[in-house]
Order: C-alpha cells, then structure tokens, then sequence
C-alpha cells in the first residue's frame, strides 16, 4: 500500500528536493503539487531535472481534491504557511517546513518574526520536527513543524552536549557559513549572483531569527535558560551549511557524548577526535556529519556539523518526519550516499 502525498510549494527549492526523494520512495506517491505564481504549470517547465517523472501539474492549494491524500508537506513562506496549515482538512497530516509553527510561544514567535501568529488553535499541537530528538511525539503528531536550517545544524551539535552536562551553557558561539538555496528561489536582490560570489559575508545581524530556535530547545535540553551567540555567512556554494560551534569544556568528554548519542542514529556520523567535516561530504544527502578538535587552550572545544540545508535541514527531515507520521521505516528512500564531487 502506497500513501498520497501533496507538496504545497512544490515550485520552491525545498518542493523541488521533496519530490526528487518521494519519485523513488517505494511507499509513497504524489498526489498533488501545488504553487502560486506558478499554477497552471508542469513541472517540466518549472524543473526540467524532474522532466522525467510523470507528475501532476502544479495547481492552487485550494483546487485540490484532498479526500484521497494522507500527508501534506508544506513548503511555503511562514505566514501564508499558517493560513494554509489551518486551511486543510482534519484527516490530512502536516508537516510544515517553515518557521510557522516551530515557536511554542506565540508571544516569542511574534517578537522574532514581527507578524502575529495566523493559526494560534494550531500551535499547541504542533510538534517540533527535529527527528532524533522527538522521534515518539512526531510518531503520533497530526503537524510537525520542521526545524531551520540553520538550527538544525547547530542542534545536531549542541544538543546532546548541553543533555550530557559537558560544556559551559553559558559559553556557547555558533558561526556557520550557509549556501545561498536556503534563501529560496523567489528573485531577491541580495540573493545575485554578483552579490554572492567571489566572497563571503555575515547577515541577519544583529541577531538571526534561528536564535529563537536555539534558545527554546538548548533551554529545554540544558534545564535552565540558554541564549546563544549566533552568526551566519553567506558562502558562495548552492547548497550546504557547516556549523563551528566555540564551547568550553573537555575534548574528550564531549566526543564520547556525541559518540554515544548517535551511537543508534543511521544519519548522524561523528568523526574521529580530531577530524573536522566538510559539507561537500554531505551534498544531496540526509547525513549530518560532526567533528570534535581540541584548541591549544585548555577547555576550548570546536565542535562542527555540516548538512545540506535542502536534505536533512529541510526536506530530507521532512521525508524522515513523514515516514514516523505514516507508520514507514523511518529510513526509507533517505540512505542514498552524498554526490561527491
Ligand atoms: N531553502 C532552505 O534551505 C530551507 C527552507 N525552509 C523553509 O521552507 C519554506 C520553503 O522554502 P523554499 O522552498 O526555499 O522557498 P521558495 O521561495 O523556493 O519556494 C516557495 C514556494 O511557496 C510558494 N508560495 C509562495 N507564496 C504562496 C502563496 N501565497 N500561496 C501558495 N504558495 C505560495 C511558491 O510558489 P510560486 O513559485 O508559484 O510562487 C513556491 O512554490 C520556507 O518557509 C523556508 O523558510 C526551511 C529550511 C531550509
Ligand atoms: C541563506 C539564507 O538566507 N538562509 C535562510 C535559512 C533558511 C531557513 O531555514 O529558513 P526558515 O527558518 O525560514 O525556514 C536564513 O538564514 O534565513
């Protein structure tokens, strides 16, 4: 038995990554793929990599007959998200890949985000779509909110640190470099290519809005509150985002947690002491990969992850979330090796 699936955004980046994993999924198919500007089209003429699939053509949410679908991914801007979420009927689960329904607190989510929250009786049941860390809750969830991009990557390395007690929660700087498919593919200026290659640049400053992100979860897993220092850059590559986490601590001790922790987890590989990741290791992948390095000065750590923010930091968490949802192997159609080079 296969399960039918729509993607509501199926024109974006995180949609196109979505139906290039369900094409080969054995136990689901696509029932519907939605989008705005671009309804009407096929999804040849918006993606010509997927030509070869035979697919339904993009329409708007709202033509779409959902009797026969189980499970929605929706993969739209974070507002319109929530009015959409609120929108689809009872028997279809949700998982949401923006930043919709990832705040617990409305109250935080209108600070961070400036806008009121669109679907306030949705948010209490939403659970956040980190899989590793709320494998049993997503099992049973009607909607799970998908984790940034971002903060997914700085999580799969901090996270299990501040669990085990081994680093300073005080003392914690996370500066990634992030690949420009995170921003989306609607036109944005500062998104050119003249305005992104042949250099580097930090932004969302002063403060990022995934430190919101942080804050929550790093808060829950420590047992008292956290407030990281957050920056991103902007590299020039399409995908990808490599995390240095700065912590206090001992080298070998927060190996031996991370080791542990992800001793069971089929996509979380840590490397030997010493060794740092890359994230064209990772490209096209649902693998996050973590690497430890003691500083010369005693008690500073570096603790890296790199992943492909349109795999595991968005649609490949996704996929993973969608088979705990349905009752699948929570592996299935996700284990394909990174494309190297
Ligand atoms: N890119 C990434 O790496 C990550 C993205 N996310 C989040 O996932 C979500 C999707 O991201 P991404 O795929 O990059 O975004 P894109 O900008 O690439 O795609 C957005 C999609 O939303 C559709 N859309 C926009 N407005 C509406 C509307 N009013 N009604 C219906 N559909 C609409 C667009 O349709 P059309 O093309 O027809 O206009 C398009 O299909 C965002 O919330 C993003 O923040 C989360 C983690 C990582
Ligand atoms: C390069 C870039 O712009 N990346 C995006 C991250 C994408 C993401 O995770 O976005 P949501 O939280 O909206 O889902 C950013 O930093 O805002």
């Amino acid at each position: 038995m296969t399960h039918s699936v729509a993607i509501i955004g199926a024109s974006g980046y995180t949609g196109a990554e979505l139906i290039r994993l369900i094409a080969t999924h054995p136990g689901l198919r696509i029932g519907a793929l939605c989008a705005d500007r671009k309804a009407g089209q096929t999804i040849a003429s918006v993606f010509p990599h997927l030509r070869h699939l035979d697919l339904p053509t993009l329409v708007k949410v709202d033509e779409v007959d959902w009797s026969g679908i189980d499970l929605a991914f929706a993969a739209l801007p974070h507002g319109t998200s929530q009015e959409v979420v609120a929108a689809l009927p009872d028997h279809v689960k949700v998982i949401d890949l923006s930043a919709g329904f990832r705040l617990r607190d409305p109250a935080v989510y209108e600070k961070w985000y400036g806008d009121a929250h669109r679907a306030l009786h949705l948010q209490d049941e939403a659970v956040y779509g980190l899989s590793e860390f709320y494998r049993d809750e997503i099992k049973n969830a009607r909607l799970v909110a998908g984790t940034g991009c971002n903060a997914a990557t700085g999580m799969f390395g901090m996270l299990p640190l501040l669990s085990a007690g081994v680093i300073d929660p005080d003392e914690i700087i996370l500066d990634m470099v992030c690949g420009v498919s995170g921003a989306g593919r609607a036109a944005k200026e500062a998104m050119l290519h003249s305005e992104v290659s042949e250099g580097t640049h930090p932004y969302g400053l002063p403060v990022h809005r995934h430190t919101s992100e942080f804050d929550q979860e790093f808060s829950k897993a420590a047992g008292q509150k956290v407030e990281v220092v957050f920056t991103p850059h902007l590299m020039p590559a399409n995908r990808g985002i490599l995390c240095t986490g700065h912590v206090r601590g001992d080298a070998d001790a927060i190996h031996a947690a991370l080791v542990e922790r992800y001793a069971d987890e089929p996509f979380c590989v840590v490397l030997p002491m010493g060794e740092a990741p890359a994230t064209r290791h990772v490209r096209g992948s649902n693998f996050v990969h973590l690497g430890v390095v003691a500083d010369r000065k005693p008690g500073r750590v570096r603790v890296f992850s790199a992943l492909d923010n349109l795999n595991k930091g968005s649609s490949g968490q996704a996929l993973q979330n969608a088979n705990l949802m349905l009752g699948l192997p929570e592996t299935e159609g996700l284990m394909m090796a990174p494309m190297f080079p």
